[in-house]
């Protein structure tokens, strides 16, 4: 599955990416919607007709091409910002009368601006784990979205479905991957999407820094998965528009490959508004434009993310076959009486009408609820690297039911990687599930004696409540059996 190709970590991080001079005036493009579809997005979805108003109005959102203008950032001072590394804050709302609230400008914090060299300038071959890394923040999403929704059912109030749908336009070159999770509020988008907010990545780089000049930095990017930032190694610019439910404003993150700042503005595209989730635009590279055909997408979702919960649907060109009428070219004489007279022969034909739809491209039953005899080996070996983002096959896998007192299902693997030894790091070994409800994987040594803390899987129960919280999950007899 890994690319073989090779770069020295120092000569990739000797790039040469554009520094962004603080305090310098700049304008900021807006991104455009995604569409080459010939068709808005119908109303047949999930096989069913009929689509909620919200989700009508999140599809015309995909469906509706529209450029917006520029935003304006005037002149940017610098401010020191938190641990996120610093922000320059634009003065630009006591000069600029104008609705639209400016973009403000952000630095990268300097180990994002490290990662972000690595990627943009890899030779790293298997670039098509992007897809796989959004896909998984996007279910992460939907997972939190759906584990609080269950103490707060408003959270899901007039939404639209739990799901992840992906558009691609092969002839601008973009792919859109949309999904209706908990989306981010404007802070959430400057601590996630602008630090090195996730484990994998961290990991990442303290392997990178292991291996130093031993020229492995290719082979990293695979082993550990850099998350959100791998967008970049197939995009020029990416665009992230979010809505969280605990924030009235849709909020729109900016960036490209060769920068080392990011941008945040509020949306204000009526036509772009979206009633919650998160919408990722990918502009992708010359090279990299293959990636935006439809076949392509199904194939790599197929692939990297047959396992992931929620429905995915991808955009892809359908056809139905219709009859029409058409002129016969033989004319049919008709005598009546001393008058012979020419008619057109009206004919049917079957030809074949393309439209476009949404298409459900991924298996969405879990793996631990099918009988253990009808899972090949293959299938056990690909969820395990799909779910813990890891690069070998487990060197043993064991996939139970118990019955009786508590049951529950599990699939337990035995990694072929020593342990993980990232101090101050919790183990995320053991993810549970209740009723096929992601609650949670924070069970630093809870769920299995330390000893055995390597042994990574997935256990889901039905004997839990879904509102458990964590001090009784802590507590729970059922827990401990
Ligand atoms: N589609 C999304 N919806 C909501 N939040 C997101 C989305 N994509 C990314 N994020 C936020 O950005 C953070 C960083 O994402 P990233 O992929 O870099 O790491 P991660 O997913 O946290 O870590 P790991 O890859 O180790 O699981 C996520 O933790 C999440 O908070």
């Amino acid at each position: 599955m890994l690319g073989a190709s090779r770069r020295s970590v120092c000569t990739a991080a000797a790039g040469s990416r554009r520094r962004a001079a603080a305090g310098v005036a700049s304008t900021v493009s807006g991104d455009s919607a995604v569409t080459s579809s010939p068709d808005p997005p119908r109303s047949v979805v999930n096989g069913e007709p009929g689509v909620p108003r919200l989700q009508k109005r999140l599809l015309s959102v995909l469906a509706a091409p529209k450029l917006i203008g520029t935003d304006n950032v005037v002149s940017l001072k610098l401010r020191e910002g938190s641990l996120v590394g610093r922000r320059y804050e634009s003065s630009a709302a006591a000069v600029d009368s104008s609705d639209t609230p400016p973009a403000e400008k952000y630095e990268y914090q300097a180990e994002v601006n490290r990662l972000m060299d690595l990627i943009v300038h890899s030779l790293y071959s298997n670039k098509e784990v992007f897809l796989r890394e959004l896909v998984s923040n996007a279910s992460d999403a939907l997972d939190k979205l759906r584990y609080l929704s269950v103490t707060d059912s408003d959270l899901l109030k007039d939404g639209p479905e739990l799901d992840i749908r992906i558009q691609t336009d092969k002839d601008n070159g973009t792919i859109t991957i949309i999904d209706t999770g908990i989306g981010m509020t404007r802070q959430e988008l400057v601590d996630s999407l602008g630090t090195i907010a996730s484990s994998g990545t961290a990991k990442f780089l303290k392997a990178l820094k292991e291996s130093q000049e031993t020229s492995v930095d290719s082979n990293l990017i695979g082993q550990f998965g850099v998350g959100f930032y791998s967008a970049f190694l197939v995009s020029d610019k990416v665009v992230v528009s979010t809505k969280s439910p605990k924030s009235d404003k849709q909020y729109v993150w900016e960036s490209e490959a060769e920068s080392n700042s990011y941008t945040i503005r509020e949306e204000t595209d009526t036509e772009k508004l979206i009633p919650r989730g998160t919408r990722l635009t990918l502009y992708l590279k010359r090279d990299d434009k293959g990636f935006a055909h439809p076949e392509r997408i199904q194939k790599l979702v197929k692939n990297y993310s047959q396992f992931v919960s929620f429905p995915i649907y991808t955009w892809q060109e359908k056809g139905y076959t219709k009859e029409v009428e058409v002129d016969d070219p033989a004319e049919a004489k008709i005598e009546a009486g001393d008058e012979t007279k020419t008619e057109v022969k009206k004919k049917t034909k079957t030809v074949v009408e393309k439209y476009w739809d949404w298409e459900l491209t991924n298996e969405t039953q879990p793996i631990w609820l099918r009988n253990p005899r009808e899972v090949s080996t293959d299938e056990y070996n690909a969820f395990y690297k799909n779910t813990f983002n890891e690069y070998m096959d487990p060197l043993a896998s064991s996939h139970f039911t118990t019955e009786g007192e508590v049951e529950f299902r599990s699939i337990l693997y035995v990694p072929a990687t020593k342990k993980d030894d990232i101090p101050d790091r919790k183990t995320k070994n053991i993810r549970l599930y209740i009723k096929r409800v992601f609650i949670s994987d924070d069970f630093d040594g809870e769920l299995f004696p330390r000893y055995l803390s390597f042994v990574k899987g997935v256990v889901d129960s039905n004997d839990l409540p879904l509102n458990v919280s964590r001090e009784i999950l802590q507590e729970s007899r059922v827990v401990s059996i």
